[in-house]
């Protein structure tokens, strides 16, 4: 699972700190050199320079909506949901010049499925660094959140590092991975910044992207996948109508989700219910061969169907999709 480097150095530091390091980001001396190669060359802004050696937050940068297409279809297998709707979301967000509010999406479906690999693409399309990136904050419950005894001090401290860190950058991205095990009502210290406000004590949180990531609601999205299966009809004709509106009640129903309750949901300010179907037998070998390509070596079909039979899959009778979705291809592969 892709974690970004960023957000452990700044929790270390404290929050209101950290946001401080990420906006003052870049050594004098490197100021220095780039006024003279700027005053040198000429015709090169002094910011255009800077922003080739450090890193920029580019507020207005385009999204290229056709890179993102192509990739989400070539590498992300099985989820023709999560594609069509993500594309949507990120290229009508973008494209707006001034959006009422900030973008807010919320992934669902069992582990391995490909959320935190959606996340990756996302964050490397928006920020070309991705997680790696000084603009893409990786939260993750059980490690940033763990204590239920703390939920005040970690409404605090969320509030504080996103305010801190949407001041430096207005299209800061902020993932929340393993929403269904943070305590409830530590994700409602968010809400004013994900409501319809100009500004907030003086930021504005319009361009900012929130992803939220779960396992919740992925019983629902399976039952829906397996009772197309049961009937005959295809895994594509899923339509997004068939999902989103059990999910976001599910959600909000399901103590076990993050949003048990949550007035991020009964406010309406989650623009789009994710869901990522369980993946079938077919899409594991689809995982093992990429993952052979990745590394570089020739695709061996007997290796392929020897780490996808390795695999578990349910439900018992017919045994269609994997428990575990590619989440071990990685490791399985390690041993072929
Ligand atoms: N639909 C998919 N298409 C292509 N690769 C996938 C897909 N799903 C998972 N993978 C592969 O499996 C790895 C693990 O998946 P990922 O971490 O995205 O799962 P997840 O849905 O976030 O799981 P969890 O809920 O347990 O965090 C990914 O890095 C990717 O290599």
């Amino acid at each position: 699972m892709p974690r970004a480097a960023g957000l452990g150095r700044a929790a270390a530091l404290g929050p209101l700190l950290a946001a401080h390091v990420v906006a003052a980001i870049e050594p004098i001396s490197v100021g220095i050199a780039l006024g003279a190669a700027s005053a040198l060359t000429g015709y090169l802004s002094y910011t255009d320079l800077y922003c080739r050696f450090a890193e920029c937050c580019r507020e207005e940068q385009r999204l290229n909506a056709s890179a993102l297409k192509l990739e989400l279809e070539e590498k992300l297998f099985g989820q023709h949901l999560a594609t069509e709707v993500i594309l949507k979301a990120l290229t009508g967000f973008k494209n707006n010049k001034n959006p009422k509010k900030p973008l807010t999406l919320s992934l669902h479906g069992w582990a391995g499925t490909g959320k935190n690999f959606v996340s990756q693409i996302v964050a490397e399309n928006l920020h070309s660094k991705g997680l790696k990136s000084n603009f893409v904050h990786l939260f993750v419950s059980t490690l940033h959140f763990p204590h239920e005894q703390h939920i005040k001090l970690y409404q605090d401290q969320l509030q504080g590092w996103i305010r801190g860190n949407v001041s430096a950058c207005a299209s800061s991205v902020f993932i929340f991975d393993e929403m269904d095990k943070l305590h409830p009502g530590v994700i409602d210290a968010i809400k004013p910044f994900l409501d319809y406000y100009e500004q907030v004590d003086g930021v504005s949180y319009r361009k900012a992207i929130f992803m939220f990531l779960s396992n919740a609601g992925g019983d629902l999205i399976t039952k829906t996948a397996l009772d197309f299966w049961r009937a005959g009809r295809k895994r594509e004709d899923i339509q997004l109508k068939d999902l989103e509106p059990v999910l976001s009640v599910g959600v909000f129903n399901n103590k076990h989700s993050g949003l048990w309750r949550s007035g991020l949901i009964d406010r309406n300010l989650i623009d789009y219910f994710i869901p990522f179907l369980p993946l079938e037998y077919k899409h594991v070998k689809m995982c093992v061969r990429a993952e052979m390509r990745a590394r570089g070596s020739a695709v061996d079909e007997d290796i392929v169907t020897r780490v996808a039979e390795e695999m578990t899959f349910f439900p018992k009778g017919e045994k269609i999709y994997s428990d575990k979705g590619c989440k071990t291809v990685q490791s399985r592969l390690d041993f072929h």
